[in-house]
């Protein structure tokens, strides 16, 4: 294995300080270190960070090589500072067999570059009508703790309960994408004063209230962990705290894009601004960034969901929902909450590695910590170029514009996966 000495990087905006990775681990911190054996990173202005690890990653693989794969998805989350990433289960075949866990887990080994763990289906198909078999993929070699129909709300409130109550023999997780499908029929954007202007059938906030205040009433009926994906509205946060408030255990995530860009995108008819749950408001923003402050939502996803041009260079009605979110995550973080650190990792490291139960992610670099781990230039300024992104698609709504921030190094436990801005598979 590799050794590496990183001079006077900062540790979480800490006073710079030298590191060296020998094994796999942080051997030790301190200033003056030699090590005649390792690489050498001069890290001036550098900022340590854990490695970040993303809850609601969309791979596409099986099925949509063309807009993603295992191994393209695994790249653009190392660029990123990942180190980790949840597979959602919306693949074709759906991952709602323990083979298909067994295939994603598989292939992220393959690739080297990033742990994936595959995310399992919640019901047959994504159908919605039975439930999948949860068990077997708990079991499998893939360890699947987190089930979600993600594209789809588990809108039946009885097969919820069930899958609620299942999971819970092995302290599972449902992920719900919160959104009552009744409520959203042919909807095109968030439905409010920019939907009625531009004559687009509405998703109104409504949709995810609902279902969220449902939800996180059968989980604390049934006493089991729920997780709340792509938290979108102002109303959905008052929902979340007071379900915390009771003691309930949910969890919740938000996006960088629901905490940056409003409903008004829509007016460029520019599909790439087309996602589910859509852009809100300036107020759902405010609301978003404050209850990611205090915790309310207790986590930064991505939802980094690729796609090919054909299904996002057409008219807004057929154009897919989804955007790019790896490779500008911890950017767009920066924007939002300015150089908090500690923060930043709690919100993108130490609480989603948690969540997921990935044990090994999520620790400070500190000695005898896993060296799985990222640096930050966080003076740096990068234009986004869509056609220099590592994903297959090129779908992000940043395009063009200058973000703070860039990923020069990630170390996967003491193995370089990204040195000087680029990925060495
Ligand atoms: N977010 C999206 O707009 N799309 C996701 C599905 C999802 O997260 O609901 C996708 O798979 O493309
Ligand atoms: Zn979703
Ligand atoms: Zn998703």
């Amino acid at each position: 294995m590799n050794s590496y000495l990183i001079r006077n990087v900062s540790i979480l905006g800490a006073a710079p300080t030298d590191l060296l990775i020998r094994d796999g681990v942080v051997v030790e911190t301190g200033t003056g270190l030699s090590a005649s054996d390792a690489t050498v990173i001069d890290a001036d202005g550098l900022v340590a960070l854990p490695g970040l690890v993303d809850l609601h990653t969309h791979l596409r693989e099986p099925g949509r090589e063309d807009a993603e794969t295992v191994e393209t998805g695994s790249r653009a989350a190392a660029l990123g500072g990942y180190t980790a990433v949840c597979a959602m289960a919306n693949t074709s075949p759906v991952a709602d067999t323990a083979g298909v866990v067994e295939q994603v887990w598989r292939l992220g080994r393959e690739a080297g570059l990033v742990d994936v763990q595959p995310i399992g289906a919640v019901t047959v198909g994504l159908a919605g009508e039975r439930l999948a078999e949860l068990g077997a993929m708990a079991e499998s070699a893939a360890r699947v703790r987190i089930f979600s129909d993600d594209g789809h709300c588990v809108a039946d409130p009885r097969l919820m309960r069930r899958a609620l109550e299942y999971v819970k023999a092995f302290d599972g997780i449902i992920a719900q994408h919160a959104e009552e499908p009744r409520l959203t029929e042919g909807a095109q954007m968030h439905e409010g004063e920019v939907s009625t202007r531009l004559g687009l059938t509405g998703w109104p906030a409504v949709a995810e209230e609902a279902i969220i205040a449902r939800d996180v009433l059968l989980a604390e009926h049934v006493g089991s962990r729920l997780h709340i994906c792509h938290v979108s509205t102002a109303g959905s946060v008052e929902v979340l705290r007071h379900a915390k408030a009771r003691g309930v255990r949910v969890t919740a995530e938000v996006t960088p894009h629901h905490l940056l860009l409003t409903d008004t995108r829509a007016e460029t008819y520019d599909p790439v601004f087309k996602v589910n749950p859509p852009l809100r408001t300036a107020t759902d923003i405010a609301a978003l960034r404050a209850a990611l402050v205090d915790g309310v939502i207790d986590i930064i996803a991505t939802d980094h969901a690729p796609h090919a041009v054909e299904d996002k260079e057409c008219e807004w009605a057929y154009a897919r929902p989804g955007m790019l979110g790896l490779e500008t995550a911890l950017s767009i973080a920066l924007d939002v909450l300015g150089p908090q650190w500690d923060l930043i990792a709690e919100r993108m490291s130490r609480t989603p590695a948690r969540i997921a139960g990935l044990t090994e992610h999520g620790h400070d670099p500190a000695p005898g910590a896993p060296a799985t781990l990222t640096l930050v230039d966080p003076a740096a300024r990068r234009v986004i170029e869509p056609a220099e992104l590592a994903s297959r698609s090129r779908n992000t709504p940043y395009a063009r514009m200058t973000l703070p921030g860039r990923i020069v190094a990630t170390f996967l436990r003491g193995e370089a996966t990204v040195l000087d801005g680029k990925a060495l598979k």
